[in-house]
């Protein structure tokens, strides 16, 4: 089986924002995935038992199963070369930026990455609800790089009383990226990875473990999580028309952040599988063969939060038909954003 490339998330946030408090939260409810965390500083990951602080370029294992680097900027490349090693055995990567730094350096490191095993996995930008205003009169900056996100966590939503309105301009501010509230970065990992897919790689018969145990131990990771982003499915069996999806594709709806599954374009000498991948803006379709006996069909999955279901579902019924049969190049477009 063709192994997916390794979704790498990028974290981002003005300084004390909550970052930290994310990746903990994600350390502390893997589900199943080894998790590789690259920080610049150890000291303040809440790594259990172990107490170690400070360091560089170095690798501590965490009892979960994950991984946590601490790693200054120019060593980033050769850390997610070595974490991308099939012996790492990693699942995703994320990466918490500093407090200060533009992360569009990363975002742009990761597209330009050549390494076959690393993929896009997101921009993700945390706020402080609490200071959010004030800062924003500070570093005006701050603004842009809502924008830059693909999903804004509106964070500390527990130290406001006007969550509402400000959940509001943030979203004004966002241009149409979802923003999700949160309190302590405690997000659905499954929003930022598919711990489906994690679990049908690892095993399918497993004794509980020290980290199904401690994900039982927390309540922080409970169907409450699940109410704050919501998923459209779509499936169909009649061919998708390329250009009408590249269409679709191109102005997405507001509020969705991820978009996953399979499309049968069913185009002549293009009858392969093509597995789609959105994150916020990035885009990337595999081609792959059918299984001998899987129907040809299209199934996606949209995730977001304040989407329109019904219009999703119905853009998408649109695409359906199949391609101008005049339109020698309908597949151009698509095959742009194709790795085989
Ligand atoms: N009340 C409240 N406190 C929070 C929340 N999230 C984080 N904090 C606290 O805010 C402080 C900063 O949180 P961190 O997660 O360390 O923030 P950070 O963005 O990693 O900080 P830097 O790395 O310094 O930029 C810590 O004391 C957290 O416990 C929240 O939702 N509500």
């Amino acid at each position: 089986m063709v192994r997916q490339p390794i979704p790498v998330i990028i974290v981002a946030g003005f300084l004390g924002s909550g970052k930290t408090s994310l990746l903990n939260h994600l350390l502390r409810n893997p589900q199943g995935a080894r998790i590789g965390v690259v920080v610049n500083d150890f000291g303040k990951i809440n790594i259990d038992a172990l107490s170690v602080a400070g360091q560089v370029d170095s690798t501590v294992s965490l009892g979960n199963g994950c991984l946590c680097c601490a790693v200054d900027a120019s060593g980033l490349d050769d850390l997610l070369a070595r974490l991308a090693r099939p012996s790492s055995d990693i699942d995703v990567i994320v990466i918490e930026s500093s407090g200060l730094a533009d992360p569009r350096g990363m975002v742009r490191l990761l597209l330009n990455s050549t390494n076959p095993r690393l993929g896009y996995g997101g921009l993700v930008e945390v706020v402080d609800a609490a200071e959010f205003e004030s800062t924003r009169q500070r570093h005006p900056e701050l603004d842009q790089h809502l924008r830059f996100a693909d999903l804004v966590l509106l964070n500390k939503t527990d130290r406001v009383d006007d969550a509402d309105r400000l959940l509001e301009l943030v979203r004004e501010l966002s241009d149409g990226k979802p923003v999700l509230p949160t309190t302590h970065g405690r997000l659905d990992p499954a929003l930022l990875f598919d711990p489906e897919s994690v679990r049908q790689r690892r095993e399918t018969v497993r004794q509980l473990s020290f980290d199904d145990l401690l994900a039982d131990s927390h309540d922080d990771c409970d169907e409450h999580l699940h109410t704050a982003y919501e998923s459209v499915e779509f499936a169909a069996d009649r061919p998708v028309d390329p250009r009408a999806l590249m269409r679709f594709l191109d102005s997405r709806p507001a509020g969705i952040y991820r978009m996953k599954g399979q499309v049968h374009f069913g185009v002549p000498g293009h009858e392969q599988k093509f597995t789609l991948h959105t994150v916020g803006d990035f885009l990337r379709f595999h081609r792959s063969r059918w299984a001998r006996d899987e129907p040809r069909r299209t199934q996606l999955v949209v995730i977001g939060s304040g989407l329109d279901g019904d219009r999703v579902r119905e853009d998408l019924h649109a695409c359906l038909g199949g391609p101008d049969e005049s339109d020698e190049h309908s597949m151009l477009d698509v095959l742009k954003f194709t790795r085989s």
